[in-house]
């Protein structure tokens, strides 16, 4: 490539780009005596790596609801001075990659509906696999829509049910009862903080507290004298009075990075198909909609979204990562001189493997740190830069040597291609490949936009035969039985490596996504949403009636 090729090239963010895209980050907090919308800047480059797409924040001031959000970096789209424009009590965030609907202002997020009086913004992390019915009624209804974003649609549904019962609660579990596959989302009108999870659990949302000084003191106190509870592991024991006399406020956000920045603290997971409400008058948790009889945690969080430093029932991702990568020297054993890491993913798992082979850990290739994590080249020429631009390899460590290379994964094999290449132009002797999750051979649908199967590597390539495109000596994958093990115990989603579903996947769907021959399990051939489902469902009001009762 020329010295004098259109820099302003570099700058772009590829929607098609050859890596797995990233998901969505959601934050939420409410905090009346705290600068929420600043609170939301900073959970949300906390969660940056998880779309980079676009960024946005909307308030609740008490009266109304108010949205900020531009395509680009969180850094970019706000200044200080938008954020002191940004006046509230409580707020909502995302972060996007989208899954659904294209890479445009209006899709992004959170999403605004305003329907006669009610007016609602919402976040969401995931991806609804049956919205297109939904969306043509709620239009036929008179509803407009800004976006083709499955997110809108959600957003759209809760407006309108709302209206007519005017409790934005029934308006969500009414939506909850309609929208199939994987969400986890946070909303707010002007004076309450919304949060919920689909009933399988597929994407993260965590709770946590923020103290204030004056109150954790009065706490203490409170504390002594009446036997608090010190462990208390669920929002329903945390609603004391002295409990709430130290809680400045509430945060909900995709991992537990976010809780961090703004030192919040845990204290457990939204659960699957549960409405939180958190507003002046407390904290109330209800079941939105049944959990699922298993629930199925996205176990790819554990092996490349989520940031190292964020915590699932007590296990670091770094820990999770770390162990992934002591399976893999037990299960697929080299002889070597040295072990690296691909950054950043890679490198938790590289000391595992380096620690359990017990082959020296070393630093092999240098990441410019200037360049995002998805940052891939719009043409094919700058495309092929794209791995050289983010990584280079140490000649001096890597020649003459026999070395182990450990990634998080193949998807679609970019990476692999250049780092090979680029690790062989350095006088690498042998170069073995090591990925810490099994292959990657079908599609999600659920909110990573892993493309379609035929541009999975793995989905049409042998092992040997993937070993042979990407130039290595040797080529292993972790099984998917050591991958679960170095996880929380729980349910998880593993479809993108066994194609078992956890939720079905309408065949209209569905349908185009898998190579012909392909038999995935948990995709069915569903009854169309029916012509009146939304009327039917609008003017259902059993479920307020037995709770009455
Ligand atoms: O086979 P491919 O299609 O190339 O995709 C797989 C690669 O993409 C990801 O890296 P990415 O650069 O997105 O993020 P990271 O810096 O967190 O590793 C992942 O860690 C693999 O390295
Ligand atoms: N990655 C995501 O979670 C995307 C959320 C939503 N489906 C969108 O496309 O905006
Ligand atoms: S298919 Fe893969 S990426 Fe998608 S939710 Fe399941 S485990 Fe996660
Ligand atoms: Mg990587």
């Amino acid at each position: 490539m020329s010295l004098d090729t259109n820099l302003s090239e570099f700058t772009a963010f590829d929607s098609d780009a050859d890596h797995p895209h990233e998901e969505c980050g959601v934050f939420g907090v409410w905090a009346p005596d705290r600068d929420v919308a600043r609170l939301t800047y900073f959970g949300l480059r906390a969660l940056q790596h998880r779309g980079q797409e676009s960024a946005g924040i909307a308030v609740g001031d008490g009266g109304t609801v108010m949205v900020r959000k531009d395509l680009g970096l969180v850094s970019r789209v706000f200044s200080n001075a938008d954020i002191e424009a940004l006046p509230g009590q409580l707020a909502v965030g995302h972060v996007r990659y989208g899954t659904a609907g294209a890479k445009s202002w209006e899709a992004s997020q959170p999403h605004l509906s305003t329907i006669n009086e009610v007016i609602v913004a919402l976040a969401h992390n995931g991806t609804l696999v049956n919205t297109d019915e939904l969306r043509r009624q709620l239009i036929e209804l008179g509803v407009p829509f800004n976006s083709n974003s499955d997110s809108e649609v959600a957003v759209k549904l809760i407006g309108y049910f709302t209206q007519e019962t005017h409790h934005l609660r029934e308006g969500i579990r009414k939506t909850m009862e309609l929208i199939r596959g994987g969400y986890a989302m946070a909303l707010i009108n002007e004076n309450a903080l919304y949060a919920f999870r689909d009933p399988h659990g597929v994407r993260p949302l965590v709770l946590g507290r923020l103290t204030s000084d004056e109150g954790v003191a009065a706490a203490n106190a409170a504390a002594a004298a009446s036997a608090l509870p010190s462990d208390a592991a669920s929002a329903e024991d945390l609603v004391g009075d002295e409990v709430l006399a130290s809680t400045a406020g509430w945060v909900v956000a995709s991992e537990t990075c976010a809780l961090d920045i703004i030192g919040a603290e845990y204290v457990r997971d939204i659960r699957p198909g549960e409405i939180l409400r958190i507003s002046a008058e407390g904290l109330v948790s209800e079941q939105g909609v049944p959990a699922a009889e298993k629930t199925a945690h996205c176990i790819f969080e554990q092996v490349y979204f989520a940031r190292p430093d964020s915590i699932v029932d007590g296990k670091s991702m770094y820990a999770c990562r770390y162990d992934m990568g002591r399976k893999l020297a037990l299960e697929c054993p080299v002889e070597a001189d040295m072990v690296i890491g691909t950054p950043d993913s890679g490198l938790p798992s590289a000391e595992g493997y380096a620690f359990e082979s017990g082959i020296p850990y070393g630093t092999g290739l240098i990441k410019n740190r200037y360049v995002a994590r998805t940052f891939i080249e719009p043409t094919q020429e700058l495309r092929a830069m794209g791995v050289r631009l983010k990584l280079n390899p140490l000649k001096d460590v890597i020649e003459g040597k026999r070395i182990v290379v450990v990634d998080d994964s193949i998807v679609r094999g970019t990476t692999m291609v250049q780092l090979v290449r680029m690790l062989r132009q350095a006088g690498a002797k042998e170069i073995h490949i090591r990925i810490n999750c099994p292959e990657d051979i079908w599609p999600c649908f659920y909110g990573v936009d892993t493309g379609e199967q035929s541009q999975l590597i793995s989905a049409t390539k042998s092992v040997e035969e993937v070993c042979e495109f990407i130039g290595a000596d040797t080529l292993a994958f972790l099984s998917v039985d050591a991958l679960l093990e170095c996880v929380p115990k729980g349910g998880y989603c593993t479809a993108c490596f066994t194609g078992e579903y956890p939720v079905a996947i309408p065949d209209s769907f569905g349908r185009d996504k898998f190579i012909k021959g392909y038999v995935p399990r948990g995709v069915v051939r569903t009854a169309p949403v029916t012509k009146d489902v939304l009327e039917e469902k609008y003017h259902d009001h059993s479920w307020e009636e037995r709770n009455e009762a």
